[in-house]
């Protein structure tokens, strides 16, 4: 689907947000077509009240944001509309509306009746929803949509509306895994084959960073925000949002829950599947995974052998080596 890529550009100079006082003060950001940007912060540090500020929901205490040049001050609801489509994390729309109709409803800036869509829009909606795969279910009532679906209608709505930047408010969340890759992937190529730009809120961090190219993060009554690995690494965002005895680990991108029972030092020889799942369950069981550990395990014609003393002990499982160790 080849469509000419505008130059939007999305800009942000010197904002406050807040209510009567300024939450968060000196918001300066930049994005333009095709870019990706994940906004993060622990629950109650303001990413909704800048979002609500994105879309004029709530006035900014100071500053300015421009969308392709136009200041958001100066534009009407219907303007505001025809520039920023939202994905809300809380569905605020009646549950007896058809999805084909909700779909339809993202044209409402551009008419006053969604009946009078034009054959160009009705092929349009046709095509968004055979995109997300969601023509079986369009004479469905959203209510009886699982919740994947429906997300994924309140996305192809959102598209329908066909603006330069789209907001998304967890847009992952009750979601199972498989639907949270789909709309990480619907996510990227929004930006990268149609020049939008893209801002989400998400607490499936790995996920989010995996297909961010700035990352804004809020901590500390302070909003930073940068090129996603560069901000990674220089703010540790990753341990920022573990906690006591949940620990990182940069190596296999996911989080650890860490007991502190046990403290041998194993080292693993090789990287074969079987050896990361052991690692996961040694590091839950509280081993020290190390380059020179005391104990050496490797795998060997799908067995895992444990070198303890220069003796070799050969284990056909997890559970196995686990219990020999505990
Ligand atoms: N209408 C309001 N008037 C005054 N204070 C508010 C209002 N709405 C939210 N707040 C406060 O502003 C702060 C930021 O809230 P906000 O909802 O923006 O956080 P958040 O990062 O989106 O949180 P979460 O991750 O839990 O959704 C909180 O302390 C909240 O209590």
């Amino acid at each position: 689907m080849k469509e000419l890529k505008l130059l939007n550009k999305l800009q942000i100079n010197n904002l406050s947000i807040g209510y009567k006082s300024p939450l968060l003060s000196n918001i300066n950001m930049e994005a333009k077509s095709g870019e990706v940007i994940l906004l993060i912060g622990k629950n109650g540090t303001g990413k909704t009240t800048f979002l609500k500020t994105l879309l004029k929901e709530l006035a900014p205490l100071k500053g300015k944001i421009e969308i392709n040049g136009k200041d958001l001050k100066f534009l009407s609801v219907t303007e505001i509309s025809m520039l920023i489509s939202v994905v809300l994390s809380k569905i605020n729309v009646s549950p007896f509306l058809k999805v084909y109709d909700l779909v339809a409803l993202g044209r409402f800036p551009y008419k006053k009746w969604y009946q009078n869509l034009s054959l160009q829009e009705k092929k349009t909606i046709e095509e968004i929803l055979n995109l997300l795969n969601l023509t079986q279910y369009q004479h469905y009532f959203i209510h009886q949509l699982s919740d994947g679906n429906l997300q994924k209608a309140m996305i192809a709505r959102a598209l329908i509306q066909d603006t330069p930047f789209l907001i998304m408010d967890e847009p992952t969340s009750h979601l199972d895994i498989a639907n949270k890759l789909e709309v990480m992937k619907i996510i990227h190529s929004l930006a990268k084959e149609k020049g939008k730009i893209v801002l989400f809120t998400s607490h499936d961090l790995s996920l989010g960073l995996s297909i961010a190219d700035q990352v804004a993060l809020i901590r500390k009554d302070k909003f930073k925000i940068g090129f996603t690995e560069d901000l990674a690494k220089n703010e540790n965002i990753l341990d920022h949002f573990a906690g006591k005895d949940i620990t990182f680990n940069y190596i296999s991108n996911e989080y650890e829950f860490i007991s502190v029972k046990n403290k041998r030092e194993i080292s693993l020889v090789g990287d074969s599947q079987s050896l990361y799942w052991l690692k996961k369950a040694l590091i839950r069981k509280g081993f020290y995974i190390v380059p020179q550990g005391e104990l050496l395990i490797r795998e060997e014609n799908s067995k895992f052998i444990v070198q303890k003393h220069e003796q070799d002990y050969s284990f056909s499982n997890v559970e196995e080596v686990i219990r020999f160790l505990s």
